[in-house]
């Protein structure tokens, strides 16, 4: 990479170009590997509900836990630096992402539509295990999920940019286990902010989370 410090720009950005293509190249999986890890990550999905909500006995949680230590080492065998990245829906988004990636067992997860316009919308259903108080979605599940689509919404308005800001206003808990609905709309747009505004509806339609976000284009 000292390279790329060279006072030549045209070579510079020759230099970054191959880079790129390196870092995707090595963060790129094959469409073989994407539905097989897709299956996979709904499993491990299962099997976290599975752990927190079992009641079998200690000696046989532990000889599930040597059988799960043994299926990473399998893994493991052959890792990437970073997670994957690319599409395999043609909507940008990121096949990890611990929100809406279907390859990450660690999102719910949130399947979120762009709108033309700038907007985005999403429904899902979450598990207990995202609970936070007894019954309820925790808070930062909800603030993590609504950052994604304000993210999403910005992104489809072509005014794509960094959460600068997100403001939460919490209204009434957020159930989980039934269909939940949300919505993002841009509201306006200066110069290289963007700011966004959210909602997460209960079954019933009544807003449980609203939220308002700013996105900065960075100046780099
Ligand atoms: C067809 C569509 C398909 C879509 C397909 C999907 C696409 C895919 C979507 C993915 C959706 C992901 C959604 C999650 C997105 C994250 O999770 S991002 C991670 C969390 N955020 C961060 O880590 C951001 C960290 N902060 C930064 O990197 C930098 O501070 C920023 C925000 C980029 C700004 O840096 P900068 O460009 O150097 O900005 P700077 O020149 O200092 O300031 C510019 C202006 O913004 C203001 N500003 C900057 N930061 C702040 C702040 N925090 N608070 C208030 N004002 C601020 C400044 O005051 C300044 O204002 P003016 O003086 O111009 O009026």
């Amino acid at each position: 990479m000292s390279e790329a410090g060279t006072a030549d720009p045209t070579r510079r950005n020759r230099i970054h170009e191959v880079w790129d293509r390196r870092i995707l190249a090595e963060r790129t999986l094959a469409d073989d590997q994407v539905a097989a890890l897709a299956d996979l990550a709904g499993r491990v999905r299962a099997l976290t509900d599975a752990v927190v909500h079992t009641r079998v006995p200690a000696d046989e949680i532990a000889a599930v836990s040597a059988e799960v230590a043994a299926l990473t080492d399998r893994l493991s065998a052959v890792r990437g630096e970073a997670p994957p990245i690319g599409s395999h829906d043609g909507t940008g988004r990121a096949l990890a992402s611990p929100v809406s990636g279907p390859l990450n067992p660690i999102a719910p997860p949130v399947d979120i539509e762009p709108l033309p316009g700038g907007g985005a919308r999403a429904a899902f259903t979450l598990g207990g295990v995202y609970e936070g108080p007894p019954t309820f979605v925790h808070g930062g599940v909800s603030a993590m999920i609504l950052d994604q689509l304000l993210g999403v919404a910005a992104a489809a308005n072509g005014t794509p940019g960094m959460t600068a800001t997100l403001d939460l206003r919490y209204r009434r808990p957020t159930p989980y286990g039934v269909r939940l609905t949300a919505e993002a709309r841009v509201a306006r747009v200066e110069g290289r902010k963007t700011w966004v505004d959210a909602s997460i509806a209960a079954p019933d339609g009544r807003t449980t989370v609203e939220a308002t976000a700013m996105f900065v284009m960075p100046a780099r």
